[in-house]
């Protein structure tokens, strides 16, 4: 698929196949994503898979089945999710340093949403609150002193949202070009 249109059709997904995703797969997409701009290639991040029965890690944050706190909607929404890939990047001290580095690990995100796209794969980045809570931090190894910059989703589409309209960037263009 030609890049111009990779973009603009790439859509998030929510709703997914039953069907598994190949793990080495998207060992090779992330190895490509990682092609990003990093000011000082400090290349501070990691990524945590957890997919097929591992998933329970994830589902049963807000109680296990038989639990009286179970929370069965929650756990049928994560267990309907192929695949989760964490992106955790190394907090670095210095905050110029880690703004660099979050935007560095947002391009991983989105070159790897286009190279899954382009392989009929589908993905959402999530951003939900308890992605920095300690449970969810336990459950997947996460670390002291390391950010989980998203949860990625990750499946075949089972359902391909609309697209929602963007604001033309020739409308948001200042042009400066008088001395
Ligand atoms: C930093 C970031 C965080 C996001 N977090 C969520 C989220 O927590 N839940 C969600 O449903 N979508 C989330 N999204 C996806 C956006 O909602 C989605 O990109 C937007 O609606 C546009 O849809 P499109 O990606 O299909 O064009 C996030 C996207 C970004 C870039």
């Amino acid at each position: 698929m030609e890049l111009t249109q990779l973009i603009k059709e790439r859509r998030s997904i929510q709703i997914f196949e039953e069907r598994e995703v190949s793990l080495d797969l998207v060992k090779e997409l992330l190895d490509t994503a990682v092609w990003v701009p990093n000011h000082r290639m400090t290349q501070p991040w990691r990524f945590v898979i957890v997919h097929g029965e591992a998933r329970k890690r994830i589902a049963e944050l807000k109680g296990k089945p038989g639990d009286a706190s179970f929370n069965v909607n929650y756990y049928n929404k994560m267990m309907d999710v192929p695949m989760f890939i964490a992106v955790v990047i190394k907090e670095n001290p210095v905050i110029g340093i880690r703004e660099e580095d979050y935007s560095s690990a947002s391009c991983i995100i989105q070159n790897l949403s286009l190279l899954a796209w382009e392989q009929g794969l589908g993905m959402i980045w999530k951003s939900y609150g308890h992605m920095h809570e300690a449970a969810y931090r336990d459950a997947l190894g996460i670390q002291p002193g390391e950010r989980v910059v998203g949860s990625l989703h990750v499946g075949y589409a089972s359902q391909v949202p609309n697209a929602q309209p963007r604001i033309p960037a020739t409308d948001l263009i200042t042009v400066i070009d008088q001395a």
